[in-house]
């Protein structure tokens, strides 16, 4: 059956027309006119056309952002009851129409509809989740001693303004709804722009948000390249840049954002380690190693990219791994046998291949996949994982963000914990052991932001997540989350 005859009614209609930016409640053009083809990654054939942003356009959706913040009727002040009432509706409204939006989103990724619609079950989660905060921003009240003098101090958690959502490709509905859905619970608006790549679940989050009664202006959508996110950094309007994506990028961010020393929370790459100790429950762990690397086509901040294995298992847990690997079916997302998609991009596609050649080249082996294995078309790319691996391999060191695994053997704990740690990233880790006392003593010793223990990839939107080192700033989700799009107040009152 061809794809094109799954669609459902709503994708073909959303698809039939070039789609434009969402500014201030109205669907526009770009100011200059461009537009870029959007391409779906399994056929690569454009989809739709999509306006393209412009300095010009971020500074339309800025003032427009800005006005929906700073207005009397301001979103800001709308009451916490009503913004929880309406989030809570947006879950809804989401989860409605999973198939749709998990539909786009494979289209427009290439990831599979299975695991799209589990992306999709994340941004319905989220409006829930966060519906909850909505009234619960609660300050304190605090004792203050001055002699002669009676007081009363208290705290309140305040919107910080005008945010910026900067968001990558490999998450594309999910990521969206991390930078929107806490900013607009405390009361920001929002100017999001998502990767040019994956444009298509923002613009369809856009046309629910409206429909479902948030204001005009509260969230704008601002499809476009790297210029436009550049832009929107640099504007004196913008009060918080959220950003996901490229350690690289997250510098330059970074150093944007300082002339004006906006707020920046930063969540970019990673490197995790994965740590197998010979008394793991092995069929667990190789499982759990599989779905570490291979989980959204590799194409996850929080992937367990770099194995280590103690020596007396190395090899069965190499061939565990190999044979999961071997296991998987890649194809179109459409093909219900799929469990894996293809990369995103031709880019992406370049760059995958080209570390594993260069490892390959260096005197690295195959254990599984193979860089050559090219389809007729679409950017596809079979699950590898690569042993006889050194440290100082690009392979081993970077973020390839592909479905690559190296496995090192380990003899000792604190020869693996020296070589985990031994990167400028900080995102994830994972131990495996069936002695409690190990997992948690070597998950204390990893450097990262989340380590997971006898598991990867369990997550709930309940939890803080980030990173250490370059892995960025800040943390999203979970309460943490909240903290970081809001200003706290100190009010001090002399009661006479
Ligand atoms: N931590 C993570 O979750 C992610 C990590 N990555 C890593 O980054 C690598 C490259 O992917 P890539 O898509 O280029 O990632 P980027 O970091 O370039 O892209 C992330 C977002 O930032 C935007 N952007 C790019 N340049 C700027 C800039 N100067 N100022 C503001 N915004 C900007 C992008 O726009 P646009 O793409 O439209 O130009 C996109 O919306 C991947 O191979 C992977 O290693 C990628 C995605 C997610
Ligand atoms: C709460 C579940 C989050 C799932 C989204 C996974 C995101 C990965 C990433 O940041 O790359």
């Amino acid at each position: 059956m061809s794809e094109s005859s799954l669609l459902l009614p709503a994708v073909s209609s959303f698809l039939s027309s070039s789609k434009q930016l969402l500014i201030d409640g109205e669907w526009v053009d770009a100011k200059d006119g461009r537009t870029f083809a959007t391409v779906n990654p399994a056929t690569e054939e454009t989809l739709v056309e999509v306006s393209r942003a412009s300095a010009v356009d971020a500074d339309r959706a800025v003032v427009a952002a800005r006005h929906a913040f700073d207005e009397k009727s301001a979103w800001s002040r709308t009451s916490p009851r009503e913004r929880s009432h309406l989030l809570w509706r947006i879950g809804d409204m989401i989860e409605e129409r999973t198939e749709e939006f998990a539909q786009l989103e494979s289209l427009d990724n290439g990831k599979s509809l299975a695991s799209a619609r589990g992306d999709v079950g994340v941004a319905a989660e989220l409006f829930r989740y966060f519906a909850g905060w909505a009234t619960k921003m609660e300050g304190t009240s605090i004792p203050m001693s001055v002699p002669g003098k009676e007081f009363h101090a208290y705290t309140r958690r305040e919107a910080i303004g005008v945010v910026a959502g900067i968001v990558p490709w490999n998450f594309p509905l999910t990521m969206a709804c991390f930078k929107v859905v806490p900013a607009i619970t405390a009361g920001n608006t929002v100017v999001l722009k998502p990767a040019e790549q994956t444009p298509l679940t923002a613009l369809r989050l856009g046309e629910l948000l409206l429909e479902a009664g948030v204001p005009a202006g509260v969230v704008n959508v601002l499809p476009g390249y790297g210029d436009a996110g550049a832009a929107l950094v640099d504007h004196a309007g913008v009060d918080k840049v959220a950003f996901t994506g490229s350690t690289e990028v997250g510098k330059k961010i970074a150093a944007g954002a300082s002339a004006s020393l906006k707020k920046v929370s930063l969540e970019l790459g990673g490197k995790a380690p994965n740590i197998v100790f010979a008394d793991a429950d092995l069929d667990a762990a190789i499982a759990g190693a599989a779905l570490a690397g291979y989980f959204n086509e590799g194409q996850c901040c929080v992937n367990g990219s770099r194995l280590y294995v103690q020596r007396s298992v190395f090899d069965e847990v190499v061939e565990g791994v190999a044979a999961a690997a071997r296991a998987i079916t890649v194809g179109d997302a459409f093909d219900p046998a799929t469990t894996m998609g293809p990369l995103v991009s031709a880019e992406q596609h370049e760059k995958v291949m080209g570390y594993v050649r260069g490892a390959v080249a260096d005197g690295a082996t195959l254990s599984a996949g193979s860089p050559d294995a090219a389809a007729d078309r679409g950017y596809f790319f079979s699950p590898t994982l690569i042993t006889d691996v050194t440290e100082q391999m690009a392979v081993q060191t970077d973020e390839i963000f592909g479905p690559v695994i190296t496995a090192i053997p380990f003899d000792t704990e604190d020869e693996v914990v020296a070589a985990a740690n031994n990167t400028v990233y900080g995102l994830a880790a994972g131990v495996w052991s069936k002695d409690l006392g190990t997992a948690h003593r070597v998950g204390g010793r990893l450097r990262a932001g989340t380590v997971w223990l006898n598991t990867w990839h369990a997550d709930d939107v309940t939890l803080p997540r980030g990173g250490y080192k370059q892995s960025g700033w800040g943390r999203e989700l979970g309460s943490f989350g909240l903290d970081d799009y809001t200003e706290l107040k100190t009010v001090i009152a002399e009661l006479r």
